[in-house]
Order: structure tokens, then sequence, then C-alpha cells
């Protein structure tokens, strides 16, 4: 039987649209939501088996992807929100009402400073660019999932054409250790 792998990719991924140019993040309070524009559309966006992301009620993987961090403004409701985890690289902003994480900047000295981690299944528009692999698949024994799965698991998200790696794809990966070897010197900066 097909796993639950997450809402937003069982059933087919999600299209995306050229005249996409952003949009709104809505969390699932029903009264006072907080709500948070993003310019533009995101990149990067990938299935993430990890015990950090925020995932959907019943969700194996969460779905997140990145925008520049000066695209993405909170507009209403933003004192509702509180860091999750203030040691982490990502400063996950999650809803105190209802759990949703509503947005993840990197601040710290990092490859990735200056993005923003978004949950683009909370955009109230369609359009926004699809996820195209899985991260950190193996995580998803350390929120208890069964070592036996995994092979399914893996099977089922291949035939999606979400690739799946146990860290980030190959292309992020680099792009980390060239930041880092950057840094050290080991390349030229
Ligand atoms: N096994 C750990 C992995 C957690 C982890 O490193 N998550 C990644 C991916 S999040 C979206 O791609 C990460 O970059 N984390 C940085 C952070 O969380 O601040 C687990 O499952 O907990
Ligand atoms: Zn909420
Ligand atoms: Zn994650």
């Amino acid at each position: 039987m097909a796993e639950k792998l997450h809402p937003r990719i069982d059933n087919g991924l999600p299209k995306e649209s050229a005249s996409f140019a952003g949009g709104t993040l809505v969390c699932a309070c029903t009264s006072k939501p907080v709500k948070v524009k993003v310019k533009g559309q995101i990149a990067h966006n990938h299935a993430c088996g990890c015990t950090k992301c925020w995932k959907p009620e019943g969700a194996i993987f969460s779905v997140v992807a990145v925008a520049g961090t000066g695209d993405v403004t909170v507009t209403e409701n933003g004192d509702k929100l509180k860091v999750v985890d203030a040691s982490a690289l990502i400063q996950r902003h999650a809803c105190t009402g209802c759990g949703v994480h509503m947005h993840g900047p990197v601040e710290r000295d990092h490859a990735f400073k200056g993005l923003t981690f978004i949950h683009p299944e909370r955009f109230v528009e369609d359009g926004w660019s699809p996820p195209g692999f899985t991260a950190f698949v193996s995580s998803i024994i350390e929120s208890g999932v069964d070592p036996k799965r995994m092979d399914g698991i893996r099977a089922q998200l291949r035939t999606i054409g979400l690739e799946p790696y146990d860290c980030l794809n190959p292309g992020l990966m680099d792009y980390i250790a060239t930041w880092t070897a950057k840094k050290s010197g080991a390349l030229p900066a």
C-alpha cells in the first residue's frame, strides 16, 4: 500500500505557473491568522524528512523552500510567532496558536545566510515552484518510521520524481562545500 508522504505530493505534484510573482502564506488559525508576504518565485523547493521542519498532520515529510530574506515580510499577527529553537541555523518562527512554521531566516555566517525557509503549501495562491527532490530521508526514522519501510518510501519518492537524498541534493551540498572551502582558503575566494 502506498505510504502517505505529504498531501501536496501524494496525488501529483503542484504545477508551477510562469506568472507566479509571490504570494501570502497564511497559518492554520481560524482566528487572527499569521500572514507572511513573499515577493517573487521560491527556490530549491524540496520534501524534507528532518525532525525540525514543520509537517502537516499525518505527513512523514515536510515541503520546504527558500526565498531571499529581503523578500519575506510578516504582515499580520506577527505577535503570535515564536522562535522554535534559537540555537538552530534556521530560525523557525512558529505560530503559537496552530504550530505552523511561518518563516525561518538564516542569519548566522553560513552558505545559506540571507535565505529564509518557508512552507509553500501555506500560500493562498497556486503556481509556486514544485518540490524537485527529497532531503534528509533517513531522518524520518528519527520521527519513528520503522526502518523496514525505508526501501518502499524511497521507491515511492523516485516514482513521484523526488529523488531521495539523506542530506541535501548534490547541487546544494556542493554549494555549501564551496562556501566552506572559500572561507577556509582551500579554494580561492
Ligand atoms: N537528522 C536531523 C537533521 C536535521 C537537519 O539537519 N535538517 C536540515 C534540513 S532542513 C530543510 O532542508 C537543516 O539544514 N537543518 C538546519 C536547522 O534545522 O537549523 C533531524 O532530523 O533532526
Ligand atoms: Zn496560527
Ligand atoms: Zn528539514
